[in-house]
């Protein structure tokens, strides 16, 4: 028969049941115990030693623990590994629990000190700082799925920020890698999450709820004067409401009033664009070598955050990007302004992060310093910022929500000492002068101090024992202590000591003085704690009372440190103010990719400034080229040109004019994804049937040697329909690089597509790369020569030379791979005489649900395409 469990272990299952698969810390004394396989995976994760305590069914527990002190560096440890933590803490004394105990009549060697869950420590869900990446938003995202369409709710609750929005279902994706959200909440009974969602009650997603949670946290009766909400965005509110009501077990952390944001506003990206122009990340993951890092000379955390948002969401409204540009012009055209304001924003705190915890219930002195520390610089900046001429609109805005805490700025000055301690509960925090009767209450215990002192040197005259000290401990207090030869004379009865303990050499001993002393600073003491505590919770709440109007001064903070980095990396790489425009072109003369530029230079290597010119009748760019010629750099630096123009940035280029774009497309490089079971070539296909599906006549497209990743024929096919469906069907503003020379007949039949390449020459036998962009077809690949360059074998380049010579021969006695191309009808003629909504090829690729799809089955698909697409050269 297995053993009754100990009273700990029953309370123990009891808390695990309710943390509900996150690891339990269960605190015992100063550490956070882990037991069973919590503990196995937590030692793992954070390489600490596995060992046991007791027996459970026979079997030793596995057990590990952490100090309480150092928790936090564990639990960033233990979320990065992507495990949540449930935080159960003692909540009552070992006083309290014995005479609970006397109550229930149990005997109290039986009574365990009660412990509760008192919070869920999740990715999405941290304020604290040592967790947080102080240049990286952290964001909590709920979805809630209602009919066909999506609810989603966005939310930092490191700062207050809550976005709701809603999208198609198909748009999840890009939606998701917008928000770069560290944790997604979704109903449990959604058939189709998105991967690694946490599933909720179903019963957390009522609209109706959200809608009375949103008004009852900001105390509104109705929800108009915020914005036009739907009924998906409310119900995606509920859950994420009711994710953070649980997490904190009750206790609500920061959350500003929601804003709607639409799906048109902005620029849409999807997941594998984002990766493929290393937006925020680089490919191998890091913030080294994006184009964030690039382009981020932000001097406060927040304004990293910000500029980050930005990057991610770039704008689609003339309006919104015209403004930012203004910001960012006006701090470009003023360099003193620009490196005043900069250098005063670098000693600015991070308001809204200490807000964040302040609002959370985790704030510390040290965060109301941060406040009235970060309140004050931004009074500050308002008259430095006043001090420009012709302020434009943005930055008007933002002087306006820097200032009118004058109250509260001065009432924290007042209160607080210049640097408060991170400890709330030893006091020392609120300055002398604030508080007459903490003021004195402090002077007891000084003078008690002093007396201490005093009788000290009386003890030592009186017992002639000039090695007779007085010290403080934790266990004892207070206490008199002489080396052990001079203690009798302190033991003698009457001597007005008495004996407290013995040491190896010491002896210790108290007195009646010296006790009234003690007692004195002892109370005095825990008043003085009690006061500050009595402060601290004031202070707090006449914060919170301008909780919104500290997050906005936080916000314009963050927004003029964006457009004065902005200025400072346009004045640093001599970038220019793009012109914005609504027609559907791209004019740029002299652009660089940002961040290929700034690496080359480290190198003491220049970039080659290039053109590209797209508008209506010539949309189409076919660029052909050596490898390694800088092909994919242009394709790219063009990309990001029209994006960081679109976040209100000036752009590295000479000069620039461009058409806001609704969609940026990029399909860039192979990039396996084996883990969900693709292959290159199937990733391939999958983005690109995603950009033939969803492009407009607004989009922008790069598309970077499609059908690389298959044999010759199939490929070229590929990329042959591939071309023309763009330039026919979604008639948009596109890059495309290739290496088949074959492709340069499209330009026969489609008239807005235009050749191009990119210019190498062979000088005395070696290769010269010109990454130069010049019109017209390429002539040659070079692609010998870049294997010489690269180091193969001579005996295999020869070997290569002599099998090209008799391919070459073949090609030119039988017309080449694209023999018999030349009358092939357009693919806007094919799809018109075959059935809507285009040709078979095509609507193949746009019906295939390749989520579905195993690989086996996907390999039957691209082996039936290629039948079609054979079928229909022949
Ligand atoms: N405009 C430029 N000025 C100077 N150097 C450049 C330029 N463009 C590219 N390069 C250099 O050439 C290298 C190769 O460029 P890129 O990858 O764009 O070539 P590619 O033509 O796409 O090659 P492949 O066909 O092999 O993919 C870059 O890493 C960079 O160092």
């Amino acid at each position: 028969m297995a053993a009754k469990p100990t009273p700990m272990m029953e309370q123990y299952f009891t808390l695990k049941r309710e943390a509900e698969g996150a690891l339990l810390f269960y605190r015992m004394g100063d550490f956070f115990e882990l037991f069973f396989d919590d503990a196995v995976v937590a030692a793992g994760i954070l390489d600490i030693a596995l060992t046991s305590r007791g027996e459970h069914d026979g079997k030793p527990v596995p057990m590990c623990g952490v100090p309480v002190h150092s928790a936090e560096s564990y639990l960033a440890r233990l979320i990065r590994a992507g495990q949540r933590v449930a935080i159960a803490e003692q909540v009552e004394t070992p006083e309290e629990a014995k005479q609970r105990a006397k109550r229930e009549g149990t005997p109290s060697s039986k009574t365990l000190v009660a412990r509760d869950i008192v919070r869920f420590v999740t990715a999405g869900t941290l304020t604290e700082e040592a967790l947080l990446d102080p240049r990286r938003a952290n964001v909590l995202v709920a979805l809630a799925p209602l009919r066909d369409s999506v609810g989603i709710a966005v939310c930092d609750i490191s700062t207050g920020r809550m976005e709701l929005e809603e999208c198609a279902p198909d748009a999840i994706g890009a939606v998701l890698a917008r928000s770069g959200a560290s944790e997604v909440v979704v109903p449990e009974d959604w058939d189709t999450p998105p991967h690694e969602a946490i599933g909720r009650p179903r019963a957390d997603f009522r609209s109706e709820d959200g809608e009375a949670r949103l008004k009852s946290l900001h105390g509104l009766a109705t929800l108009d004067g915020l914005g036009a909400f739907t009924r998906p965005m409310l119900a995606a509110a509920a859950g994420l409401i009711a994710y953070l009501d649980y997490a904190g077990r009750g206790k609500m952390p920061l959350l500003l009033p929601p804003v709607a944001v639409s799906g048109s506003e902005r620029l849409a990206m999807d997941a594998a664009t984002r990766a493929s122009l290393e937006v925020l990340e680089a490919q191998g993951g890091g913030r080294a070598g994006s184009l964030l890092a690039s382009v981020d000379r932000c001097s406060t955390g927040a304004g990293a955050r910000q500029l980050a948002e930005d990057l991610a969401a770039p704008l689609a409204r003339r309006d919104a990007i015209e403004a930012r540009q203004s910001a960012v012009a006006h701090f470009h055209r003023d360099p003193l302004l620009r490196a005043d304001v900069r250098a005063l924003l670098r000693g600015c705190p991070d308001l809204s992060r200490a807000l964040g915890r302040i609002a959370a219930g985790r704030g510390s002195p040290r965060d109301l310093g941060q406040i009235r520390d970060g309140l004050g610089e931004a009074v500050r900046l308002v008259t430095l910022l006043n001090s420009g001429k012709d302020i434009p609109a943005l930055l008007g805005q933002a002087i306006w929500q820097l200032g009118g805490h004058g109250a509260l700025t001065d009432h924290l000055a007042r209160a607080l000492v210049p640097t408060p301690p991170t400890e709330r509960n030893q006091g020392g925090f609120i300055a002398p002068g604030y508080d007459a009767a903490l003021d004195s209450l402090r002077e007891t215990s000084g003078n008690a101090r002093k007396a201490i002192a005093a009788l000290e040197a009386k003890y030592r005259e009186e017992t002639e024992t000039s090695s007779l000290k007085i010290k403080h401990n934790k266990v004892l207090g207070y206490f008199i202590e002489v080396p052990a030869r001079h203690a009798d004379r302190l033991m003698a009865a009457d001597s007005g000591f008495t004996h407290r303990q013995t040491m190896a050499g010491a002896v210790r001993f108290n007195s009646l003085g010296l006790h009234e002393e003690a007692t004195r600073i002892a109370e005095a003491g825990a008043h003085a704690v009690a006061a500050e505590e009595a402060h601290f919770e004031e202070l707090v709440s006449e914060l919170l009372e301008r909780r919104e109007a500290i997050a906005a001064t936080a916000s314009a903070l963050a927004r003029i440190d964006v457009s004065a980095a902005l200025a400072e990396r346009a004045a640093e790489g001599d970038w220019c103010r793009p012109e914005m425009v609504e027609e559907s072109c791209f004019a740029v003369t002299g652009g660089r990719h940002p961040v290929v530029e700034a690496a080359l230079a480290k190198q003491g290597e220049r970039f080659v400034a290039n053109d590209c010119t797209l508008e209506q009748t010539d949309r189409l760019w076919l660029i052909g080229g050596p490898n390694m010629g800088g092909k994919s750099t242009f394709l790219r630096q063009n990309a990001l040109i029209l994006l960081l123009a679109q976040t209100g940035s000036f752009v590295p280029a000479s000069s620039a004019r461009i058409g806001i774009a609704d969609r940026l497309f990029s399909r860039v490089g192979a990039s396996d994804n084996l883990a969900r079971g693709r292959s290159t070539f199937m990733v391939e296909m999958v983005e690109t049937a995603a950009i033939l599906s969803q492009a407009s006549e607004h989009s922008f497209i790069i598309l970077d040697e499609v059908g690389r990743g298959t044999s010759t024929y199939d490929g070229m096919a590929l990329a042959w329909a591939v071309v023309e469906a763009v330039h026919e069907n979604l008639r948009c503003r596109c890059l495309f690089a290739t290496h088949y020379h074959e492709l340069a007949r499209l330009a026969e039949s489609c008239d807005a597509l235009s050749l191009h390449h990119v210019r190498a020459k062979e000088w005395k036998g070696e290769l010269v790369l010109l990454h130069e962009l010049a019109r017209g077809a390429a002539d040659r690949s070079y692609g010998l020569a870049v294997a010489r360059l690269a180091g193969l074998p001579p005996m295999v380049l020869k070997r290569a030379k002599t099998i090209i010579d008799r391919l070459e021969k073949g090609r030119a006695e039988t017309g080449g791979l694209a023999a018999g191309l030349g009358d092939l009808p357009l693919f806007a003629a094919t799809s018109t005489q075959v059935q809507e909504p285009g040709d078979a090829l095509r609507e193949g690729l746009l019906e295939l649900d390749v989520d579905a799809l195993s690989p086996r089955e996907a390999l039957e698909i691209l082996y039936r395409l290629k039948q079609e697409c054979l079928a229909s050269t022949s």
